[in-house]
């Protein structure tokens, strides 16, 4: 079937095989990729079957393991539902709003200065608030592009009434990042799993593995 315009309609089918296609080059554009992400209109029908919440927290479902190249991936954010303060270790991370509206909130990295200048072993740091750099709400279909050299973020379902789907890519794809704590700066490692692979709710045994299929 065809969009408004006449052109053919590009699937979420279609956005996967372009995107494992760019990334089968040598170097890839993420200019362009950003492009493609916000060409695809959201179409629940073909989203659907990744979109598993879980009371308790926001999830994460792998929808294409791009070759090594890529994660895409479907988050699924109940009422008030947000992660907390992250990086995208050595990856661009491209998020797109399927459904409902995502608050995104941009930090700087932290700063951290030494209490003292003498030589002492331990680095004396003084850890302290963290700056918000930036806050964006994407609306529907909205894209938004993150790396390291950017800064940090959060990102939050505000709504109290409403959840919210986006659909993430990370390239190249990473199993664990920093989080950060607001007040104070200090960092510490999460590891970041899936709640389903390619539709399928991982079963207990397998969120150990978390190797996807
Ligand atoms: O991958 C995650 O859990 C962070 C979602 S905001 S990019
Ligand atoms: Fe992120």
């Amino acid at each position: 079937d065809s969009d408004r315009c006449g052109g053919s309609k590009f699937r979420l089918t279609d956005l996967i095989n372009e995107l494992h296609r760019v990334f089968a080059e040598d170097r890839v554009n993420v200019e362009y990729v950003q492009y493609l992400m916000e060409s695809y209109r959201s179409d629940p029908a073909e989203w659907l079957k990744y979109a598993k919440f879980n009371k308790f927290r926001y999830t994460r479902n792998l929808v294409d393991a791009g070759n090594g190249k890529f994660n895409l991936m479907v988050l699924c954010w109940g009422e008030g539902d947000g992660s907390s303060i992250h990086n995208h270790p050595e990856s661009d991370c491209i998020m797109k709003m399927l459904a409902g509206q995502l608050t995104e909130v941009r930090f700087a990295w932290p700063e951290t200065c030494t209490a003292n200048d003498d030589e002492n072993e331990e680095d004396d740091r003084q850890l302290q608030p963290m700056c918000e750099i930036g806050r964006t709400i994407l609306e529907t279909d909205g894209v938004c592009h993150i790396n390291d050299s950017m800064g940090l973020h959060r990102v939050e379902n505000a709504s109290h009434t409403d959840k919210a789907v986006s659909l993430h890519l990370y390239c190249p794809p990473f199993e664990e990042c920093s989080t950060f704590n607001q007040h104070t700066g200090h960092k510490t490692t999460a590891k970041s799993t899936f709640w389903s692979i390619y539709g399928e709710k991982v079963s207990k045994k397998r969120a150990e593995e978390q190797v996807p299929a």
